[in-house]
């Protein structure tokens, strides 16, 4: 599946998937560096004691197989058929009415308050579109990119979820002052309603856990909560859909990171890196994960680039051109040079993010926000629709 190891990996996935005898249940086998496996297993959840029964023999069958190290499983409720798609509406504007993707098309449409219509959709009711934030290194500014874009976003007149599904440090709460909330249930639907705070929907990882628990969050549990947020949440209705969920992923490039990236409809990922070289050669391999799921990535936001002294002399802490020599090596945008701003420190600790409270935080992720935006409508390019602009 990955770099040289390819070969008998893919082996022993095909060992798998005959030992259990090619089940149509079996949704997806991930295999991690030292032979531990994962098991997506598709159940019926009005019949729990036959899924359970049907993940134990599954995982007694895959032990016995030479090379695997360890093996868990998640159990996932069997999906209906997705709804038809209601994508793009393809027009039948004259050529000269048309207009080039991006640019000011996506501009305008983030003044208006939308993701731009040509931009591709997400499967699941109530959620446009899903964009996932990732990073290969943990503390480099992901979580504090997450929320401030989403600010950004929400002020642009957006409907934005965030959702927090870093399992190592799930920050969103902090960063947003709703550690103490909790997510409550609708008394219609019986659904997690998600609490609501600068503008946001917001759920995190963290209300399903005992922060004080010891960190046994791994793949397949982080999945299932994961899939609970996603599908058990009212992020928004068909007829009244948030026009974008974003998604802090916990960082790394392993088995959490793909299984997030194979089991969710991701509509497109942002990479957050800082300007240090070792991050860089990550940054590379998590590029490479996103690909090998064709997960399209939009672009790279380099962040805590450099600090501004008073007198205007700009220091490069963390080295210098290493985001933009990284996108431009992988053929991606880079989409911001975020500098070192004690306001966005400050906002992260006190719960204000600063997009919302500062002025020059609000201008810089409001620009990110504008060529994300873009950067989603370029993704609409097969088959390529007609976009009117409207006069
Ligand atoms: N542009 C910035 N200016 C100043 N401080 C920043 C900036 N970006 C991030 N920070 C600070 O750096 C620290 C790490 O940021 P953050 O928690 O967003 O990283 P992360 O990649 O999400 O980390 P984790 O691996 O824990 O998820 C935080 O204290 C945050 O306030």
């Amino acid at each position: 599946m990955f770099g040289s190891k390819d070969k008998s990996r893919r082996k022993l996935e095909e060992k798998i998937i005959q030992a259990l005898g090619q089940p149509d249940w079996l949704e997806s086998v991930t295999i991690g560096e030292d032979g531990r496996v994962v098991l997506v297993i598709k159940a019926d959840p009005a019949q729990p004691e036959a899924a359970e029964a049907r993940r134990i023999e599954a995982e007694g069958k895959v032990e016995l197989i030479s090379g695997v190290s360890s093996v868990s499983s998640v159990l996932t409720a069997e999906r209906a058929a997705s709804a038809p798609s209601k994508e793009v509406h393809l027009s039948h504007t004259p050529a000269s009415k048309r207009v080039r993707k991006g640019a000011r098309l996506s501009d305008d449409a983030l003044q208006q308050g939308k993701v731009p219509s040509a931009a591709p959709k997400s499967s699941i009711p109530g959620i446009s579109r899903i964009l996932v934030v990732a990073s290969a290194k943990g503390g480099v500014g992901k979580s504090t990119v997450s929320v401030n874009l989403a600010v950004a976003m929400a002020k642009a007149g957006m409907k934005v979820g965030l959702m927090d599904a870093d399992i190592y440090g799930p920050s969103i709460p902090t960063m947003l002052g709703t550690v103490s909330s909790e997510p409550t249930t609708s008394q219609e639907s019986g659904k997690l309603l998600p609490v609501e705070a600068a503008g946001l929907k917001t759920l995190s990882i963290g209300y399903l856990s005992d922060p004080d628990a010891p960190m046994i969050w791994r793949g397949p549990i982080v999945m299932s909560a994961i899939t609970q947020m996603l599908n058990d949440a009212e992020w928004g209705t068909p007829e009244d859909p948030l026009d974008i969920l974003i998604i802090d992923t916990p960082p790394g490039t392993g088995d959490a990171q793909l299984t997030i990236a194979q089991r969710i409809p991701v509509t497109a990922a942002l990479i957050v890196t800082t300007p240090q070289e070792v991050a860089l050669a990550d940054v590379r391999r998590g590029a490479a994960m996103f690909a090998k799921t064709e997960v399209p990535v939009l672009g790279i936001v380099e962040t805590m680039s450099w600090f501004e002294d008073p007198a205007g002399n700009r220091h490069y802490l963390m080295g210098q051109g290493g985001g933009s020599a990284t996108a431009n090596a992988l053929g991606l945008p880079l989409l911001a040079e975020l500098p070192m701003l004690q306001a966005v420190r400050e906002g992260g600790d006190s719960g204000q993010p600063a997009a919302l409270t500062d002025e020059t935080a609000g201008q810089l992720f409001h620009e990110l926000a504008r060529k994300v935006a873009i950067e989603l409508d370029g993704l609409a390019t097969k088959p390529t629709p007609d976009i009117v602009f409207e006069d």
